[in-house]
């Protein structure tokens, strides 16, 4: 064994170092949470090029999030030094899109194609609704939501199979035919295109695929559970079975984006897809202390049709879970805020180290005020939130049309931004003439002359807007970097002058969004450049030539810069905002996975909020794969948490608008009372069903209910009367020692209070009076 070798295995346990040692021939790496699943990736692709001496060019590695690709990369630099460079560490999306761009004639496209995003996608439906005159029994959005999943399972509108009866089938087949025509009259792709036109480039092409399966002798998956039909499909073109070097690592109780089209029997089944792949199991969790993998072993361990697996931990038991109940979503927050702080004060935790999760986006708010009023430094984990703001979109609309002007939806989106007097008729007269002489809309704007019933002045303003487009593009062709362009659209199409002339305060917020999106143009410049520089000395110091005939050019090369910093933006995932130094992040459970923190605060976990209402409304017995689902997301939630983990809940919340009373999640009942520190006797008797009449349903009266129920039914029901202010007071008792005030019922010195006491004592109700403070 060399220096090298010896050095990449220094660290890894007996089944990790055969992993990464494994040779050539498939691999499955599948194993628990915090196992070292994503370092075997790491040191592997080390070990690849350090010890084995394969091209770096060669090896492809696919990461679920642009931020996960990033760290690897980081990891990979620290490993390799400039040879990382000439690797491809990137998601599918953006792996796709490279060789997409490369290959674009081939599938209809320019090299300048643009992403539509969700917004576009619909708009682009709601188009393609009226062109194929369906009859409007579907809403758009459902009918967007079928064939993004068309997409996914790897199907173009004439490979759909739709029963004559089947309507509904019909008219999502004719609408997605539609809605394809004007992707690519507008040289555009969706998301969903990037890989799916790839799949199909490389089976009707066969030299195509050739070049890069000769190419890309090494491929490596992480976060394999959550692939897709087209994404899979992709692999096995790339990677065909049986012998490919085609390495996946995953975990089957991680299977979280069933939502998106992913299949967790691509993981369940490769070792049939690729016969003869080896399968390592890795068994020994580095991340988190005992108690918590004991809770999540317990809530994954209900699901089933589970690939059986053991997870152990050198770890000590660590610090029990915390329960956390509360009248309402506000209380929730606030506790939550509080609880961070003494967490950092007292725990000598970093607010960097610790997350608050939630199931869904619309939870953040309140929490974000909690947090900003206790002030806790924090950010919120939603990579498009900044993107998705209206003044951001105009100026991406803008951006793309400086690239490609034949992108209709763009152009109608910023037709009247800012106000320019062109309004709906003139706006539906010129549409019209488009779709009558098959132009673009573009070019529709330079045969404006022709329109029929356009009146002087809107002839003028159209003209107005066509020579801004004109100048734009020019502009575009020559740009040298990303943040001109951006500030010479910024200039030229007066978006900012008019934000500061309205002079309203959101107008200047929006203003600086628009400024802000200018300096994100600079980083991606300067970072484009040293990365540039670093791809060409990487190439540079390639030992060795490529063989004959095999192409070794980095993907990315002749990209112009303001299509790449497009093409960064529309490839930014909710999951993809870098936390900065000192704050403690806010996402959702699916945003985590991947992920660890010192701290985690799981909230809102009610049934209906977590598991999703969804899953209740199953019809299968026990809720089936929506439930299963909703149980691996929990799994995913606590297994992020290395030595604290506070779970928490609301006794009534509003959640869209709605104020709902929604039973403790069941994902509590199935914890241990002891990871809470709850003993037995502790428990207080139950009440009486009426004092809570609300309840849509009374999870008391379930007789085969676990006890842990009981516990927080009764502590939340004794909340009913009680204002929140003594809540969360620390205070001592002579013979309980001190503890926290969970709730109280009636006010004095003869409330009862039910109150957390630390060591083994856990909860207990006292009178007020047997307290003192402190
Ligand atoms: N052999 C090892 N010795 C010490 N620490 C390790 C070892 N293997 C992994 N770790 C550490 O354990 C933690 C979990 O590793 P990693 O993130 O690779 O696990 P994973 O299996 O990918 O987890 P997940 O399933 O959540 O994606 C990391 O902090 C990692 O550095
Ligand atoms: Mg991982």
């Amino acid at each position: 064994m060399n220096a090298h070798e010896t050095a990449l295995l220094e660290d890894l346990n007996p089944p990790q170092a055969e992993a990464v040692l494994h040779g050539d021939g498939p691999l499955l790496v599948l194993s628990g949470a915090g196992s070292g699943k994503t370092r075997v990736i790491t040191r592997r692709v080390a070990h690849l090029v350090k010890v084995r001496r394969v091209f770096p060019w060669r090896i492809l590695a696919v990461t679920f999030t642009n931020k996960a690709a990033r760290e690897m990369r980081e990891r990979l630099t620290q490993l390799l030094g400039a040879q990382a460079n000439d690797l491809v560490v990137s998601t599918f999306h953006s792996a796709a899109a490279m060789i997409l761009r490369r290959e674009a004639e081939a599938v209809g496209l320019t090299k300048s194609f643009v992403i539509y995003d969700d917004g576009d996608q619909l708009n682009l439906v709601k188009r393609a609704m009226r062109d194929t005159g369906v009859e409007p029994v579907m809403q758009p959005r459902e009918i967007l939501h079928r064939i993004d999943q068309e997409k996914n399972a790897a199907r173009l509108p004439e490979d759909m199979h739709v029963e004559q009866e089947d309507i509904r089938g019909q008219i999502v087949k004719r609408v997605y035919a539609g809605y394809q025509k004007l992707l690519r009259a507008a040289n555009a792709v969706d998301f969903g295109d990037l890989l799916l036109l790839l799949v199909k480039l490389f089976r009707d092409r066969p030299d195509v695929l050739e070049r890069y399966r000769t190419r890309f002798t090494h491929v490596l998956v992480d976060e394999f559970q959550d692939t897709n039909p087209v994404q899979y499909a992709f692999l096995r073109q790339i990677a065909p079975p049986p012998s490919a070097n085609l390495v996946v690592v995953g975990d089957d109780d991680q299977s979280i984006y069933r939502w998106r089209g992913a299949n967790v029997d691509n993981i369940l089944q490769f070792p049939m897809q690729y016969p003869g792949a080896k399968v390592v199991k890795l068994e020994q969790n580095y991340r988190s202390d005992q108690n918590i993998l004991t809770a999540a072993h317990e809530v994954i361990s209900k699901n089933p049709r589970r690939m059986a697996k053991k997870l152990w931990s050198e770890r000590p038991k660590g610090e029990n879970l915390e329960l956390m109940l509360h009248r309402d979503e506000r209380a929730e927050a606030q506790e939550v805020a509080r609880r961070i702080l003494a967490v950092q004060r007292e725990g000598f935790i970093k607010f960097s180290s610790m997350a608050v999760f939630y199931r869904t986006n619309a939870q953040s708010r309140v929490l974000e005020e909690a947090l900003r009023l206790a002030r806790v430094p924090y950010q919120l984990v939603s990579g498009r939130s900044f993107y998705d703001r209206a003044e951001v979109r105009d100026a991406s609309a803008y951006l793309r049309l400086m690239v490609n002007p034949r992108s209709d939806a763009d152009l109608l989106r910023v037709l009247n931004v800012p106000a320019r007097g062109i309004g709906d008729t003139t706006e539906e007269r010129l549409t019209d003439f488009a779709n009558e002489q098959g132009l673009s809309l573009y070019e529709a704007l330079g045969e404006r002359h022709r329109i029929p019933s356009l009146n002087a002045t809107a002839q003028k303003r159209l003209g107005g807007f066509h020579q801004l487009l004109q100048s734009l593009h020019a502009f575009s062709l020559t740009a040298k970097d990303a943040a001109g362009a951006v500030d010479q659209m910024l200039k030229e199409s007066k978006l900012v002058e008019s934000l500061v002339a309205d002079g309203s305060d959101e107008a200047l917020t929006r203003a600086e969004n628009l400024k802000e999106l200018l300096g994100a143009a600079q980083e991606f410049d300067l970072k484009r450049a040293s990365d540039m520089v670093a791809a060409a000395q990487a190439v540079e110091a390639r030992e060795e030539e490529a063989p004959e005939g095999v192409d070794s050019a980095p993907l990315t090369a002749d990209v112009p810069p303001l299509q790449a910093f497009l093409e960064q933006i529309s490839l930014v995932g909710e999951a993809d905002a870098e936390v900065s130094e000192g704050r403690v992040a806010l996402m959702t459970l699916h945003a985590a996975k991947g992920l660890e923190f010192d701290a985690v605060f799981l909230t809102g976990l009610e049934e209906g909020v977590f598991p999703h209402s969804r899953a209740l409304k199953s019809e299968e017995p026990d809720g089936g794969e929506e439930m299963a689902e909703e149980r691996r997301l929990c799994y995913v939630g606590f297994t992020r948490a290395r030595k604290r983990l506070f779970v928490s809940l609301a006794q009534c919340r509003s959640l869209f608008g709605e104020l709902k009373y929604n039973p403790p999640s069941r994902f509590l009942a199935d914890v241990p009372q002891a990871l809470f520190g709850f003993k037995e006797n502790d428990l207080p008797p139950p009440p009486r069903a009426a004092a809570m009449p609300q309840r849509r349903r009374n999870w008391d009266d379930d007789e085969t209910g676990p006890r842990v129920d009981r516990s927080y039914s009764q502590a939340s029901s004794d909340m009913d009367g009680v204002g929140g202010d003594v809540r969360g007071m620390r205070v001592r008792h002579e013979q309980f020692g001190s503890g926290r005030i969970v709730a109280a019922e009636g006010s004095g010195p003869n409330a009862k209070v039910t109150v957390e006491f630390g060591g083994n004592v856990g909860l207990k109700r006292v009178i007020a009076r047997f307290l003192i403070p402190g």
